[in-house]
């Protein structure tokens, strides 16, 4: 193709007559290059109408309401997570302030009796949260306020029900674990109700068989009877699903904490125990009513032996939006699929509902009844959320730093205020490497920071943990830990408040100098390391990074303000990141909405 010889020169401005050149825009390329819509394509001006000034007024803004900035657009271009309308909250709302004691929910009098000395340690006069309020009588089949009848012993064990399907979404801290909890040992306590009449039974069979076969055979020697191992060994009537073996250890520890009064058997498994552990739990004689445990590692002994799914009656997937996503999702499915015949009940639970497990629930669960509670997706009003711009002078930049002098502030204030007790801090980092690598700075600034890693130590893990839960730790750990604690007491030279050092001058940084901030303690974890945990002396959190999605904000800023605390939370910002997130997120905290 050759180019004309004219194409670089502008277009004559007169025709050869002398007329002035009208450009046409009637051609396939008259609309470029035009940097003004031509008037006659301009649309009329539309007058606003008086409904649309009338409420431009009310706001205090002379545009109508259509111009002004909407609300939650960076979280709404997220579409992180399923909405759930405030109207459904407000009803829902409504119905939990009728029930506001354990005393009206038909659980059995032992269970009722042992809520506040054992699972909560203790705790007297305690009342249901909204979760626990909603679920219980769900679960139970009990809404309508009515008792359930005398149980008919045999029939249920005869009788295949359809199965129920729930799922429970409460925000981080408000009790979801005993909300599932309770119902679920209710049921396993009924049902062995049922089936010691099928036992009776049985034993009597056994033994008239046994007295025939001795007067056949009198003279017949035959191994001694040692008993057959209980029905229920290596085939439990409930199972809990959890991602991680730190939670399997926190639910466990309540389950256990009940079985001490409500006589039932369980097992916690997880990676953390020897194969020989598991096996004796799994498989005990004495039988097994309710296993705790990974979805690997059960699936993994399914598959040798799939027995152990045959007896499950009823099924709960905690952190369900973890172990229903993506990389789990194959694994919890395949438990799902296997115990499925026996199932009476499967329940999920979870602290957010993602899109993604929504369509999940609606393709695979159509059915599933949803009990939602008003604050879902709401990060509590008494957690506060502060900015600190790394940017800004003398960070400038340099997030590391910008941390660091952040735990150092808390750490002054804290010491300051005459505050005793040591700081729990919990700094949440978007990539599994960047942990390690940033509690190694701090530890460098005289800050007492651990990275809670898959690759550290399990027990020492466990350890650093609890001092952060305030769990419980093994007699034997506990030895250990007043060791390591001593010696590092040996090793601190202890500051007081005017000499703690402003990072910012790195030459009076502590790593240098050798002091330690003694009053804090750090831990630095990815949140999903950390979903789920009971992080109940922790007062505030440092967001390293900024969250990826809202689902990320909430597990994050979750593990403080728990069960009515206050709390606080720390973004570190910088010019990369996405400060319109993060000032959406204030707002809805401010506001007490819910996340979108
Ligand atoms: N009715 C109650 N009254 C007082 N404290 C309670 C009650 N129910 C549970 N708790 C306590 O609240 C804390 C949080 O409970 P739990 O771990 O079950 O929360 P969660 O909703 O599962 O949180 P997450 O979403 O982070 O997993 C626990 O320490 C628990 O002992």
């Amino acid at each position: 193709m050759v180019l004309s010889a004219n194409v670089g020169r502008p277009p004559p401005k007169t025709a050869p007559s002398g007329k002035p050149v009208r450009k046409s825009r009637n051609t396939p390329f008259g609309g470029m290059n035009v940097t003004e819509v031509p008037r006659q394509l301009q649309a009329p001006q539309r007058k606003a109408s008086s409904a649309e000034l009338k409420r431009a007024s009310r706001y205090g803004n002379d545009k109508p309401e259509r111009e002004r900035k909407e609300p939650m657009k960076a979280l709404k271009m997220q579409r992180a997570l399923a909405n759930v309308s405030y109207e459904k909250r407000g009803r829902v709302k409504q119905a939990l302030s009728e029930r506001d004691s354990f005393g009206e929910f038909d659980l059995l009098p032992v269970i009722k009796e042992s809520i506040g000395p054992m699972a909560l340690g203790g705790l007297a006069d305690v009342s249901p949260t909204p979760i626990q309020r909603l679920a219980i009588p769900a679960l139970l089949g009990t809404e309508d306020g009515k008792r359930r009848t005398k149980h008919k012993p045999g029939v249920e064990a005869v009788q295949k029900k359809q199965m129920q399907q729930f799922l429970l979404a409460a925000e981080t801290g408000s009790g979801k674990t005993l909300a599932y909890v309770l119902p679920v040992l209710d049921a396993i306590k009924r049902a062995e109700k049922a089936d010691a009449e099928l036992e009776r039974i049985e034993t009597a069979r056994r033994a008239r068989e046994n007295a025939e076969r001795q007067q056949s055979k009198r003279f017949d020697l035959e191994p001694p009877d040692v008993g057959e191992p209980h029905s229920t060994a290596g085939r439990p009537r409930a199972i809990v699903l959890l991602p991680t073996s730190e939670l399997v250890a926190q639910v466990g520890s309540v389950v256990k904490s009940l079985s001490h009064v409500v006589k039932f058997r369980s097992a916690l498994i997880s990676a953390q125990f020897s194969r020989t552990v598991i096996q004796n739990r799994m498989f005990s004689p004495n039988g097994i009513d309710i296993v705790i445990s990974t979805p690997h590692l059960l699936s993994s002994i399914a598959e040798d032996d799939p027995n152990i799914l045959s007896r499950v009656t009823h099924l709960v997937i905690d952190e369900a939006d973890s172990l229903l996503d993506r990389s789990f999702s194959p694994i919890t499915s395949a438990i799902i699929d296997r115990a499925t015949p026996s199932l009476q009940q499967i329940v999920l639970c979870s602290a957010t509902i993602p899109r993604s497990l929504d369509s999940f629930l609606h393709k695979r669960f159509p059915d599933v009844r949803r009990l939602v509670t008003p604050n879902l997706h709401a990060i509590p009003r008494r957690v506060q959320l502060s900015v600190v711009d790394i940017d800004k002078i003398p960070y400038q930049g340099n997030r590391d730093l910008a941390c660091a002098q952040t735990i150092y502030d808390i750490g002054k204030e804290a010491a300051e205020t005459g505050e005793e007790r040591e700081k729990k801090l919990v700094v949440f980092v978007n990539e599994r490497e960047k942990a390690s690598e940033l509690a190694e700075y701090l530890r460098s600034k005289g800050i007492d920071a651990t990275a809670l890693s898959r690759d550290s130590d399990e027990r020492k893990q466990a350890e650093v943990l609890a001092s952060f839960t305030g769990a419980a730790l093994l007699p034997a750990n506990m030895k250990q830990k007043k060791a390591a604690e001593q010696a590092a007491t040996d090793d601190v030279v202890a500051i007081s408040p005017a000499d703690l050092p402003m990072m910012r001058d790195e030459k009076q940084t502590t790593g240098s100098s050798g002091k330690q901030l003694k009053n804090v303690r750090v831990l630095v974890m990815t949140d999903l390391g950390s979903r789920g945990i009971d992080t109940l002396l922790v007062r505030t959190v440092i967001l390293y990074d900024v969250p990826h999605t809202s689902i990320d904000f909430i597990h994050r800023l979750g593990r403080v303000g728990r069960m009515g605390r206050r709390g606080r939370g720390v973004v570190l910002v910088g010019k990369n990141d996405r400060k319109d997130i993060v000032r959406e997120v204030r707002d809805g905290m401010f506001k007490g909405q819910a996340l979108i």
